[in-house]
């Protein structure tokens, strides 16, 4: 397979949205139960068919505003169609699981024979003891039918945090939790090997310190926000930074300390860019976020070489304006009614996917945000979420944007 280069890549979060890699849910939502939904970050057990019919709509919404759409799964079957990238996901998939040589010397065999198509099955949806039919031993006997040899990804959903976009380059980012750690092999993997990416110079990778994507907001170019908290730890803000300055795709990140729990698990979760300037924020947390703005002190030859120069915290509406060198970066609240903010801002009414500035899709269901977002002049395209949504993410959450058009410089 051979493509011409395209270019790729995104300087804000709201520059009109051109391509975006979507994961539609596919048979790995299927391996949840009531036994495991905990330990794999979902709320409960979704309807897979009612959320496939959601997630299609929500792609068929971005089409619609000449989004090229791709899948994550399409993609990772064209880049296995490589001998060597094949080879590269097998061993990487097996290295880190505890299998024993018995189960494991079987799995890469039966892997190596099986087509492009069925490995992506296995890398996504995991394979459970009584699914194989070879390598019996003493894991098979002790194992429990239903345990995973492989466990399933379902939040491969959330392509947001397995990759970002930081001008024209890709970041291979971090995950924290063991449930999710396996799926920046996929997204290093695409990135590296399929044919339409090669080439692409890739920052971090899924062996530095944590950072997923759900917690970067590139508020305007060259001011990348990176939330710090249940995901993303402080010193991997502080390699990300260094990465970033070193290649020059930004001259301030602002580091963001959120609470560490489930309901804000990612800076995405409480507040999303509708416009240059404008910010859809929970109220509840908008008096006390703070941001320490991180700058070059001096430049050295490589990025483990720099010196970082890091402000005292301001409040972050203060700090983002200054370093996106705008008077405001105006909020647009989740409603003032402390109780409805709390209920939209769980079921993701900040996490809002911009399409161009002042067009975002959000979930249908979170009325009263969606109103003050149209009442601040932002055109909302409302999706279904009502089963996507038990993984604890939205429309931003979903989506990778790949290409952005760049933000026309005044
Ligand atoms: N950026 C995001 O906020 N992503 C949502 C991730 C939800 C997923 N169930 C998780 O817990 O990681």
């Amino acid at each position: 397979m051979t493509q011409t280069s395209i270019p790729h890549g995104a300087d804000s979060e709201v520059g009109t949205l051109q391509t975006v890699m979507l994961h539609r849910p596919g048979p790995e939502l299927k391996r949840l139960t009531p036994r495991n939904n905990d330990k794999l970050l979902f709320d409960g057990i979704p309807w897979v068919a009612r959320a496939q019919e959601e997630h299609d709509a929500f792609a068929e919404a971005l089409r619609a505003r000449n989004v090229e759409v791709l899948y994550l799964t399409d993609l990772l079957t064209e880049t296995l169609a490589s001998p060597d990238a094949r080879n590269h996901a097998i061993t990487t998939g097996l290295a880190g699981l505890h299998l024993g040589d018995t189960m494991r010397t079987y799995l890469a065999h039966a892997l190596r024979d099986a087509s492009p198509e069925e490995l992506t099955g296995y890398l996504t949806a995991g394979i459970r003891n009584d699914e194989v039919r070879g390598g019996f031993g003493l894991v098979t006997s002790l194992f429990a039918s239903d345990d995973f040899l492989i466990d399933p990804l379902p939040n491969l959903l959330f392509t947001r945090d397995s990759s970002v976009w930081i001008q024209d380059r890709v970041a291979i980012t971090s995950l924290a939790m063991p449930a999710r750690s396996r799926e920046t092999q996929l997204t290093e993997l695409i990135y590296t090997e399929h044919p339409r990416f090669r080439g692409t110079r890739k920052i971090h990778g899924w062996h530095h310190e944590h950072v997923e994507g759900g917690d970067v907001l590139l508020l305007a170019p060259g001011v990348i926000a990176v939330g710090v908290g249940e995901r993303t730890t402080p010193a991997g803000v502080e390699r990300l930074a260094r990465q970033v300055f070193h290649a020059d795709l930004a001259h301030t990140v602002l580091a963001v300390p959120i609470a560490q729990e489930r309901a804000t698990m990612h800076l995405d979760t409480v507040c999303t860019m509708v416009d240059v300037d404008k910010i859809v924020m929970y109220p509840n947390v908008a008096d006390s976020l703070r941001a320490y703005a991180v700058t070059v002190a001096d430049r050295g030859e490589r990025d483990t070489d720099l010196v970082l120069d890091v402000a005292d915290a301001e409040p972050f509406l203060v700090a983002a304006a200054k370093a996106m060198e705008i008077d405001t970066l105006h909020q647009i609240d989740t409603g003032l009614d402390p109780v409805t903010a709390e209920r939209e801002q769980w079921d993701d009414g900040n996490n809002t996917l911009a399409l161009a500035p002042r067009v975002a899709v959000a979930y249908e269901r979170n009325d009263e945000t969606n109103d003050r977002l149209e009442e601040a002049g932002i055109e909302v395209v409302r999706i279904a979420g009502s089963e996507l949504g038990s993984g604890r993410g939205g429309p931003r959450c979903m989506s990778c944007p790949i290409a952005r058009e760049p933000l026309p410089v005044d």
